[in-house]
């Protein structure tokens, strides 16, 4: 299928209007600027009530603003959106919630102070004569997580990651949502936790309910989506009505608009090559390691069930967790305690790409360039002054190689869609020259064309010598990208795998058993 028949079939979808009643939301020319750049530039959509609706696009296509939109947290410059054929004008988060469409972000908005039942039912609990009834609010927040995994009355506070975002999700499909766009929702999933959203939409789906669905993964999108739509560069690319009759190729034609060639890195065995990092008897927060000696040039892929010591274990090396005990050595030598804090690890020659680069990735209101420069000046500072010439070239360079869009690298990083600011992560990290580099879900957010170009970077990379460590739950990019995958079980290496063994279904079961 080539980019031009999808074009006139997304065209041909937009004019089979119908009656208006068919769907849920209508998108009519809407149009975003950020002074003289155009985010979205007269994007028409129409989304079939009762249907699973993919949003598609690179990063920095416009998904984000386009959903944001519709959910209304931001303002169209120009043009209209129509909820049950009816216009809406004007509307902030609130109306749009209380008119049924719901935002599902990335960045899950828990109350940390209350319980997990509070947080689910925020805004609709059941009250009566002006008390809220607590007895029948437990009762259905009960009913409603019976099967996730989380407890009702736990604090929300001390919910991981993946828990607050599944509370998030419930709380968008429980609270009455008509339209529920989600934003990524898969990331830092589990298996069997990304299987039972999936039912769960499923269930809404047959009761009418209508999602827009975000995801830069071919498996999820063809799994669950009835349609797609692309955006490319602000405006609409194409899109399909029967996602089910799209090989995985096409559906990433589609949204690249050129076909796509995947990475595979050369496998090869290292034995014969040195010792570059070797961990000993290493006891820390959900990990406790014999031993692991990682060779120079390698690259080892870490994962595991959460808590099973996989990214535990990276982040015991680069000293954000404390270890109990434990010693790592560079290249034979004798080998000293775990670092205690990231800047001894980072003095060691250890670099690492936090999977939360809200927390710990990059600096939103200073510009691409100097995040990039920012790990690394002062190795690159001579007496105390950073020479401008070298930052430049160094960041010039990184801009280019990781294909981050933005006008220059001058651009402020909070411009910058999701994607691109991952993209800026670890641009900041490669920039740093480590001896072992440990990147901890390195793709998850980025584009399936640009993930292609970060895995062979990170290739590239380790033909200079570097060792390096990829914690990840995707097993594709571990299939794609490392020479041999240790998986975790209570906190040490349950298996090694290598060579042929590395194989989707293999460490799936492996990761899950
Ligand atoms: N406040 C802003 N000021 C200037 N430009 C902005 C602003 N917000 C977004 N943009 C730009 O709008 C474009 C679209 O961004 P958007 O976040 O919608 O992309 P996206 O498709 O969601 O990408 P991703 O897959 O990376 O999340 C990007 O080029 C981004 O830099």
């Amino acid at each position: 299928m080539t980019g031009q028949t999808m074009k006139h079939e997304a065209t041909d979808a937009i004019t089979d209007v119908g009656s208006g009643t068919d769907f849920a939301l209508r998108v009519e020319n809407v149009s975003k600027s950020y002074g003289a750049f155009y985010a979205l530039r007269s994007v028409s959509l129409n989304i079939r009530r009762g249907s699973i609706h993919g949003l598609l696009g690179e990063n920095g296509a416009g998904k984000s603003t386009l959903v944001g939109i519709i959910s209304g947290q931001r303002t169209p410059s120009s043009g209209a959106i129509y909820l049950d054929g009816k216009e809406v004008a004007n509307a902030d988060v609130r109306a749009m919630e209380e008119a049924g469409v719901f935002l599902v972000t990335q960045e899950p908005m828990i109350i940390d102070h209350i319980s997990a039942a509070e947080n689910l039912m925020l805004g609709i609990w059941p009250s009566s004569g002006g008390f809220v009834r607590w007895g029948r609010l437990k009762a259905d927040a009960a009913r409603m997580l019976k099967g996730s995994g989380i407890d009702p009355d736990v604090n929300a506070g001390r919910l991981n990651a993946v828990a607050r975002r599944k509370l998030n999700i419930l709380r968008a499909m429980f609270s009455g949502g008509k339209v529920i766009i989600l934003d990524e929702p898969t990331a830092a999933l589990t298996v069997p936790d990304r299987r039972q959203l999936f039912d769960f939409m499923r269930q809404l789906k047959n009761d009418g309910v209508t999602f827009i669905f975000i995801s830069h993964y071919n498996d999820e999108i063809l799994e669950i989506c009835d349609a797609v739509s692309v955006l490319r560069d602000g405006s609409l690319a194409g899109g399909s009505e029967d996602v089910a009759s799209l090989t995985s190729e096409q559906l990433s034609e589609l949204v690249l608009g050129r076909g796509l060639v995947l990475f595979q890195r050369e496998r090869r065995t290292f034995a014969s090559e040195p010792v570059a990092v070797s961990l000993r008897n290493v006891v820390a927060h959900h990990v406790d390691l014999d031993e692991l000696d990682i060779r120079r040039g390698e690259i080892v892929g870490f994962t595991g069930l959460p808590g099973a010591g996989a990214k535990e274990l990276a982040r015991a090396i680069f000293g954000l967790n404390a270890a109990r005990s434990g010693t790592i050595g560079f290249a034979g030598d004798a080998g000293q305690s775990l670092p205690r804090h990231p800047q001894a690890a980072f003095d060691r020659g250890i670099a690492y790409l936090s999977d939360d680069r809200r927390k710990d990735g990059v600096v939103g209101h200073l510009s691409i360039a100097e995040n990039i420069a920012l790990s690394s000046l002062g190795r690159r500072a001579s007496f105390g002054f950073v020479q401008r010439g070298q930052e430049a070239s160094l960041c010039d360079g990184y801009f280019a190689s990781m294909g981050i869009r933005a006008p220059n690298a001058e651009a402020v990083v909070n411009t910058l869609s999701g994607g691109n600011q991952q993209k800026v992560c670890l641009g900041r990290v490669l920039a740093t020259e480590p001896r072992l580099l440990i990147l901890d879900e390195p793709t998850r957010g980025i584009d399936v064309g640009v993930k292609q170009d970060v895995l062979r970077i990170i290739d590239g990379l380790s033909k200079t010598g570097v060792s390096v460590i990829i914690v990840s739950t995707d097993t594709d990019e571990l299939v794609r990208a490392v020479d041999r995958v240790c998986v975790f079980r209570h906190g040490a290496i349950h298996e090694a795998v290598t060579g042929d063994d590395i194989a989707t279904e293999n460490l799936r079961r492996l990761a899950q058993a």
